[in-house]
């Protein structure tokens, strides 16, 4: 190998390599000049000769040891850490970034895995493990580093961008005598074209090891710098020499390749023992930590000092019998570290306290950490229109640079870059692709659709789930498509027409309700709505804005959803009976609690979700203690997935009985909910549901002049018509109270939505059916607008009730007086109901209406 002489291929472009070296003058070489020969002396050509025999074995030692080193590293490579490696990724993201990709998030650069721990574990997700190339069928080796993931989208991006630098550098390189490319020579391969992208690793592996001056990434360089490079690696190389010598003195008869892998161990070995000795240092010369005094912790003032107080305090913690201080309970520390945690990250205290209630303190710093960043855009390749490989050569040709989601998904692409918008591509227009995040991906894949089967989707607004339920499906069977929320319908109703699905039907009714109007289903997908406790790095209020209350809303709205998606499950359905509840909370309180509820009051049990990853549900929380099988629920986490933080969990229906000796409402003990305004934060989102619900309501009590507002208000636009017998009033009233009548002005109103009013005539029972836990409660466990408290309407009731019956008495007084007596009966009554307020309230109430 070696040099090799080009006279006859011209150079095209004056590489940096070529200036440096310039070609060898090979005047004296035997056959090519035999005249200059001959001017030479006798010992000339002596020394010629010699000198020619040296240098020739010089290169062979030298591409020997190279060939040794190599081979060593490789076998090295999955259990050590490579700082060649390390020094790759970082120059390639720095020329990622000078090619234009400014926007590209931490994130996305973690989910390459080279950041922290927790996204090197979610590399795995995002890994692309030839999943393109599975598809394309080309053949690939499997399990790859994050490195090399990141060397894969680099070299994607660069060669699309450099393809008309490729083939100069080629040449130069050519030039040099690199290994590398003189291998490719040899097997006739090259790295061009965008197929190339997802293979010949192997050669990438190669370049990124050996020859990193090589890849064309400093051609700009001044050139002293390279002369000084080039002297540095001369230096090196002279000492490694010098040490292979002493080695190969002591390695007798080694074969080369096993002496330079001991050398190599020697060295890490020796690595190893110097870091060891700076850790040990470090920890003997690190001050102990001193819980701090109430006046000190007054006196902090920067977020830096906040930051090194939490991890002392977590350092502490992680082995408190030795750091502790004895005057100090673990109590003590924990409440410092919430303080300081609701400080630094911006928490409130109780949504601080639940997740300490979750996770240790090291994994709910890491946890808080991945919150604070954004997860990779991901998008879901819709198999009604196109193929995921199709789908992914059509974008890449729009500059967007990405890799397939992971071994776990078909469809999914993970999203690196893009020099255009997503959301208007033509692709996405024409409806290939729904962007989707990727634990969205998730319930669907656990529901495992089949086609020509009746499927329900309870919560589906946007309807990124519901139209990857009907892809599976492959437009076959019904879909129906329910979200209680009108605006969020119309994107699903959108989306749709995007995608091309045919087989839905779009219902707008609250969720508690459906099992009143349809029931039989062969499976049911239940999304509930939650706190989005695993979406912080999305709708970061969460964290300072979720209280007790809205805990509590959540979870009861919840349990009431899932008993009637249970519900409207068929236990005899040929196919499944098969429901997924998911969330994207990771509170137990929202997901074990809640299934552990049903499985309590429906004949339903938990199976296997089939998602070959995720870590397993909490059998016990706190005092709790759930269902065994829970542990066949699945937990994400954007710490240990890169995945927003989601719950998945499958439960099938073995009778469509449901147990005699249970109750609906919530049994355990709950907080007395009180009826309050909910304060609007200043900013909303269009997409949070929860307070654009009660915009809505709001706007709606504002503009209808026919919704109930208080309890006393008359109808206002009823026709007055001919009095109706009693029975047929007490029949009217009780189909109003199952909510059959549709429309009523005035009792058992439908809101808007299907939300359904507290009935005018006030009665307490039918206040209880809305919400028999915590007073009436509207769509999203709201609590009624508008009424008043509970204790006020009640109060109203009584007294309205009670006068009617003292106007009755004295009507009858008026006849005659034998029920004088019965007067003043009721007379008391009223004054008992609430003393000396019922006057005042009634008043202002009369004054309201
Ligand atoms: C987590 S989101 C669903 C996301 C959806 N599955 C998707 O993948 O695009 C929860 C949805 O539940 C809806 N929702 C809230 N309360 C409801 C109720 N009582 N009945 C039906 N839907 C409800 C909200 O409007 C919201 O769209």
């Amino acid at each position: 190998m070696g040099r090799k002489i080009n006279l006859e291929r011209p150079k095209k472009g004056p590489g940096r390599k070529a200036r440096k070296q310039p070609e060898p003058v090979f005047q004296f070489s035997k056959g090519d000049d035999e005249d200059s020969n001959k001017k030479l002396s006798r010992h000339q050509i002596q020394r010629l000769k010699k000198r020619e025999m040296l240098k020739q074995t010089q290169k062979e030692e030298k591409k020997t040891k190279k060939a040794a080193q190599n081979v060593a590293k490789a076998a090295a490579a999955p259990n050590t850490f490579d700082p060649s490696e390390i020094f790759n990724i970082e120059k390639s993201r720095q020329k990622y970034q000078q090619l234009g990709l400014k926007n590209k998030t931490p994130q996305s650069i973690a989910s390459n895995g080279h950041q922290n721990g927790s996204a090197k574990k979610g590399l795995n997700l995002f890994d692309s493990d030839n999943e393109m190339e599975e598809d394309d069928d080309v053949g690939q080796r499997p399990g790859k580093k994050a490195t090399q993931q990141v060397k894969k989208s680099q070299m994607k991006k660069f060669l699309q961008q450099a393809e008309s630098e490729e083939e100069s550098d080629s040449d130069e390189e050519d030039m040099e005598g690199s290994d590398v490319e003189e291998e490719e020579d040899e097997e006739g391969e090259s790295i061009e074209g965008e197929d190339d992208d997802y293979e010949d690793e192997d050669v990438e592996e190669e370049m990124g090891d050996e020859e990193e001056d090589e890849d064309g990434e400093i051609d700009a360089e001044a050139d002293s710098d390279e002369e000084v490079d080039d002297d540095e690696d001369e230096e090196e190389e002279d000492d490694d020499e010098e040490e292979e010598d002493e080695d190969d003195e002591d390695d007798g008869d080694m074969l080369p390749i096993e002496a330079a892998n001991k050398k190599l161990k020697k060295r890490m070995a020796q690595e190893q023992k110097e870091a060891d000795a700076e850790m040990a240092e470090a920890a003997v010369n690190r001050e102990r930590f001193v819980f701090p005094t109430e006046e000190e912790l007054a006196q902090t003032t920067s977020l830096m000092d906040v930051n090194m107080r939490i991890k002392d305090v977590v350092g502490v913690l992680s082995d408190f019998a030795a750091n502790r201080d004895p005057n100090r309970s673990r109590c003590e520390y924990m409440d410092l570290l919430r303080k300081d945690l609701c400080m630094y990250y911006s928490y409130n205290d109780y949504f601080m306290g639940l997740l300490m209630d979750i996770f240790s303190p090291n994994e709910l710093l890491e946890f808080l950490e991945a919150s604070e960043i954004q997860r990779p855009v991901t998008i879901r390749t819709n198999s009604l229109k196109t193929r995921r490989r199709d789908l992914a050569q059509a974008l890449i040709n729009r500059g967007i640079n990405l890799d397939p989601i992971g071994k776990w998904s078909k469809e999914g692409l993970v999203v690196y870059s893009s020099q255009v918008p997503l959301g208007a591509t033509p692709e996405y227009l024409a409806g290939h692709y729904m962007l989707q995040g990727g634990c969205s991906m998730l319930p669907v894949m656990a529901l495992a659709p089949e086609e020509n089967e009746r499927i329900l989707d309870l919560c589906a607004a946007p309807g990124g789930k519901s139209s990857h339920i009907a892809a599976l499906m492959k437009n076959t069977g019904v879909l129906f498509v329910n979200d209680s929320n009108k605006e969020r319908l119309r994107a699903v109703l959108g989306n749709f027409h995007r995608l091309g699905i045919q087989n839905a039907v779009v219902t707008c009714v609250d969720g508690i309700k459906y099992g009143d109007i349809m029931k039989g289903f062969d499976r049911v997908l239940l999304d509930a709505p939650c706190t989005g406790s695993g979406v912080i790095s999305k709708d970061p209020s969460v964290k300072a804005t979720k209280t007790e209350i809205d805990v509590q809303r959540c979870y009861n709205l919840q349990r009431r959803l899932l008993l009637t998606a249970i519900d409207c499950l068929s236990a005899s359905s040929s196919t499944g009976g098969y429901l997924v509840y998911s969330t994207c909370s990771v509170l137990p309180q929202e997901n074990e609690w809640v299934i552990d509820y049903a499985l309590k009051r429906r004949n339903v049990r938990l199976v296997p979700t089939g998602l070959d990853f995720g870590v397993e549900g909490m059998t016990s929380f706190g005092p709790y203690r759930f269902h065994p099988q829970m542990k066949l629920t699945r937990r994400y986490y954007p710490h240990t997935h890169n995945l927003d933080g989601f719950f998945v969990a499958k439960l099938q229906k073995f009778s469509d009985a449901i147990p005699k000796n249970v109750i609906d409402e919530p049994v355990e003990e709950e907080l007395v909910e009180e009826e309050q305004d909910v304060k609007l934060p200043k900013k909303i989102k269009k997409t949070d549901w929860y307070y654009q619900d009660i915009i809505e309501e709001r706007q709606a009590k504002k503009e209808d002049k026919d919704h109930v507002v208080t309890v006393f208000q008359k109808p206002t636009n009823v026709k007055k018509g001919p009095k109706k017998p009693k029975q047929k009033q007490a029949n009217d009233a009780d189909k109003e109270s199952k909510g059959e009548t549709k429309q009523s002005p005035v009792n058992g109103a439908q809101l808007k939505g299907g939300k359904s009013a507290v009935g005018s005539d006030g009665s307490k029972a039918e206040m209880q059916k809305q919400n028999p836990a915590n007073g009436a409660k509207q769509k999203g466990g709201k609590p009624a607008v508008g009424g008043g408290s509970k204790v006020e309407m009640r109060d109203a009731e009584e007294a309205l009730r009670l006068k009617k019956k003292l106007k009755q008495v004295q009507a009858q007084n008026g006849k005659g007086g034998a029920g004088q007596g019965k007067k003043n009966g009721v007379q008391k009554k009223v004054q008992g109901v609430k003393k000396g307020t019922l006057k005042t309230k009634v008043g202002k109430m009369r004054k309201a209406k």
